[in-house]
């Protein structure tokens, strides 16, 4: 069976002991409440090794913003996947429509960062999603279908099991404004569907897929609650225990 995740993406946020004080609050958190949910958070990369201490029983998993595409060499200011492996890090964000807009990411790259992710047995959290533009001129299935595809479609049916898929509209990220509970669920459900026909539906059907963009404490639980709406990649609200600890519960 799927699971049902609750992601953090502290995109480029909190000096470091605003982001140490925010882990050791979700540590007690975690340690004091039953979640139906696994919770991941993505820190900068700077923190990374302090996340993987603060949380070395596993409680909450812990992952990268971005990962090279390189293996390893003269790369600058890059991040490999050896290095994040090599200290116990979970996996990876790839392709945030951030990463798209001010780096110029593709969805070509990102296939070659989800397939190094894999040959080391990390998660890969694949980000897709229309802009505003393309939710208006009615053709956001087809984006999303050519970005699926491209990103995902020669993975093997063992390989693309293990990848979990972030939809986030990019005209719903940092808005306020929240795709309803009903589109967020026709995309999630044209996702799974696509890769149903590619593959098989008992593939698609372990496959968890996030909804993220202006999730909040007010409307996590009723999209949480479409069925092919596993959970969700918080921003704003992944700052602020209180906001993340209710969106979590989200899933009681
Ligand atoms: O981009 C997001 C998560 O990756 C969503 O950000 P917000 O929750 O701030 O809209």
């Amino acid at each position: 069976m799927r699971k049902n995740i609750v992601a953090g993406n502290w995109k480029m946020n909190l000096n470091y002991s605003e982001a140490k004080q925010l882990m050791l609050k979700l540590l007690e958190y975690k340690k004091n409440n039953k979640t139906n949910c696994e919770v991941w958070i993505a820190p900068p990369s700077l923190y990374l090794t302090t996340a993987k201490d603060t949380f070395d029983n596993g409680e909450i998993g812990v992952f990268s913003q971005d990962i090279s595409e390189f293996r390893s060499g003269a790369y600058t200011g890059e991040t490999s996947v050896e290095m994040i492996s090599s200290i116990g890090i979970n996996g990876s964000l790839v392709s945030h429509s951030e990463r798209r807009q001010f780096h110029g990411e593709t969805d070509s790259q990102a296939n070659v960062k989800i397939k190094n992710l894999l040959d080391k047995n990390l998660t890969p959290i694949y980000c897709n999603g229309e802009n505003l533009e393309q939710r208006k001129s009615g053709k956001y299935l087809d984006v999303v279908k050519n970005q699926t595809e491209t990103a995902l479609f020669n993975l093997s049916a063992d390989e693309i099991q293990k990848v979990v898929i972030a939809y986030e509209p990019v005209w719903a990220i940092g808005t306020g404004e929240t795709a309803s509970a009903d589109q967020a669920q026709e995309v999630h459900a044209f996702i799974r569907n696509l890769i149903a026909e590619k593959y098989e539906k008992e593939v698609a059907d372990e496959i968890s897929i996030l909804y993220g963009g202006s999730v909040k404490p007010d409307n996590a639980k009723e999209i949480f609650s479409k069925p092919d709406v596993d959970g969700g990649l918080i921003g704003g609200a992944a700052l602020k225990i209180e906001d993340f600890s209710k969106i979590i519960e989200g899933f009681n």
